[in-house]
């Protein structure tokens, strides 16, 4: 223990835990750590045991069912996470609190997973784990009153699934957020999973019980907007016949998502700062301050600096709610992703054999596509398919076409054009046996028939509408495909 840790015992021991003197269990393998807390907690009155590994803390656990557990997960034989969900059931459902290294949270989102209350991250300040033991000691009590089981597991539509290093990043993100109340902006395109990450985030907080309120400024009328974030005062404006509590206030102690942040209206931006900065807000025609007990969430999938550069978006807001950032990368950039998506989607399903599936050549075959949907436009095109395949393994051909990448059909479409006729002209060039003095000729000649063709065909064989698409008179048309000896007999 150094100096600075035994300076910070010293001056946490002023301020007490308001909670009622409890049996606290320390399971740790390092002894400056179980002396630290057996120090800290001691002084404020808890009754602390101390235990070097699991199976001697479990024996403890069992005889004076602690009110709170601080469980490390690195221990000498079984290991904390494993044995977690027996300490609940020893001490009919403890607080447990799991101490993990820097570089393991997602041991820590799993141990939240499976009912644990909060997780330390190693090494911590005194004077967080202070905080963290009142929190949890305080949700201990009731907790106690509860059966005991473990948090259940999110149904199938809300696991967030991924093994690619960017999602083990945000799963550690999430870990680590999840405890604190700081507001979060998650970043992604469409369907990159924004909304799931909200979900657990609130999910692994201390509001999980509370109402987790998801909300799309853009489909909430626009004139109405501040009211039905904030409510509004009888008479505030025509049709306000009544007091009316907001989004805000239905969401009290719980959590906020603004899904697409970047379409809030400025005046609504103004008390959505107000909030975030000094926790207060008033109803609209109501100069009464509210408390807002509300912790922020905002997603975006377009550019928030941009929009900022631009003036539809407040400076001041964008720095606020950027301080912690989850940025989702599109599916596409994390292909080691959709084996396990696959097989996510296809289990929720029930699909038969949904491990097995869809083998190597069809994977290798998804993650060359471009999902500018992302996991949506995956999760659509699998329940597609295996309606298609009802029960066998999947094929490519059960799956619908995947939608073109954005922007493809203008830049890369001309990107590849234009690829093409340099690289024909630098042939012809290359190979000519001759001095060249009709190129322009050549290429009309290898290149317009198509053109001819396509509009043709796409016209049914009207010739005459098939010059106007080309913006040609009906004549010079009838010409090149004589020229071309595409004149067919039925013409025009
Ligand atoms: N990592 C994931 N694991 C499992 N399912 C996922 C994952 N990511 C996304 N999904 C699924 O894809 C769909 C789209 O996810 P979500 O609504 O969270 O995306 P989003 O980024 O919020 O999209 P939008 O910007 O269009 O609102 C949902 O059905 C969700 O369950």
């Amino acid at each position: 223990m150094d100096k600075e840790t035994e300076t910070e015992i010293q001056s946490d021991v002023d301020t007490q835990l308001s909670d009622t003197p409890s049996v606290v269990l320390v399971v740790d393998d390092e002894p400056s750590i179980c002396w630290a807390f057996e120090k800290m907690l001691s002084q404020q009155g808890h009754r602390v045991l101390t235990a070097s590994s699991a199976e001697e803390g479990l024996l403890l656990a069992a005889e004076h069912s602690p009110a709170l557990v601080l469980l490390d997960v690195r221990l000498p034989k079984e290991d904390g996470i494993t044995a977690l969900p027996k300490f609940l059931k020893a001490t009919n459902n403890a607080a447990v609190i799991v101490m993990t290294a820097f570089g393991d949270l997602d041991t820590a989102v799993n141990a939240i997973r499976n009912g644990a209350s909060d997780y330390l991250i190693k090494p911590f300040r005194l004077a967080d784990a202070q905080r963290t033991c009142r929190q949890a000691l305080r949700a201990a009590l009731d907790r106690r009153s509860q059966p005991a089981t473990p948090q259940p597991m999110p149904s199938g539509q809300q696991v967030l699934v991924g093994q690619s290093p960017a999602m083990q990043q945000a799963f550690r993100q999430i870990a680590l957020v999840a405890a604190s109340d700081l507001s979060v902006l998650i970043t992604g395109e469409t369907g990159t999973g924004k909304e799931l990450v909200a979900a657990a985030i609130h999910r692994n907080s201390q509001r999980a019980d509370k109402p987790y309120i998801p909300i799309a400024p853009v489909a909430l009328n626009p004139d109405l907007i501040e009211s039905e974030l904030f409510g509004h005062a009888k008479g505030a404006f025509t049709g306000a016949t009544d007091d009316r509590a907001g989004l805000f206030e239905q969401a009290q102690g719980g959590t906020i998502l603004l899904d697409e942040i970047g379409d809030l209206p400025l005046a609504a931006q103004v008390k959505l700062l107000r909030v975030l900065e000094q926790g207060e807000y008033s109803r609209v025609g109501d100069l009464r301050v509210r408390h807002a007990n509300v912790r922020i969430i905002a997603a975006t999938n377009c550019d928030l600096h941009h929009a900022v550069q631009e003036g539809t978006f407040r400076e001041d807001l964008y720095y606020r709610l950027t301080g912690v950032r989850i940025h989702l990368p599109p599916l596409r950039q994390r292909p080691e992703d959709i084996p396990l998506l696959c097989q996510h989607f296809l289990s929720a399903m029930d699909y038969p054999g949904f491990d097995a599936a869809v083998d190597a050549e069809l994977v290798t075959e998804l993650q060359s596509r471009p999902w500018s949907g992302n996991v949506r436009e995956l999760k659509n095109a699998i329940q597609h398919a295996a309606v298609v395949a009802r029960g066998r393994a999947l094929e490519a051909t059960d799956f619908p076409p995947s939608t073109p990448a954005r922007g493809e059909t203008s830049t890369s479409n001309a990107t590849t054009l234009n690829d093409s006729v340099t690289a024909w002209a630098r042939q012809t060039i290359a190979t000519a046996k001759q001095p060249l003095n009709d190129l322009h000729a050549q290429f009309l000649a290898a290149s317009e028939p198509a053109l001819l063709q396509i509009a043709i065909e796409h016209t049914a064989g009207n010739r005459a509408k098939a010059a106007e698409i080309l913006g040609i008179h009906r004549g010079t048309l009838r010409d090149r495909l004589r020229a071309y000896q595409m004149d067919a007999p039925n013409g025009d």
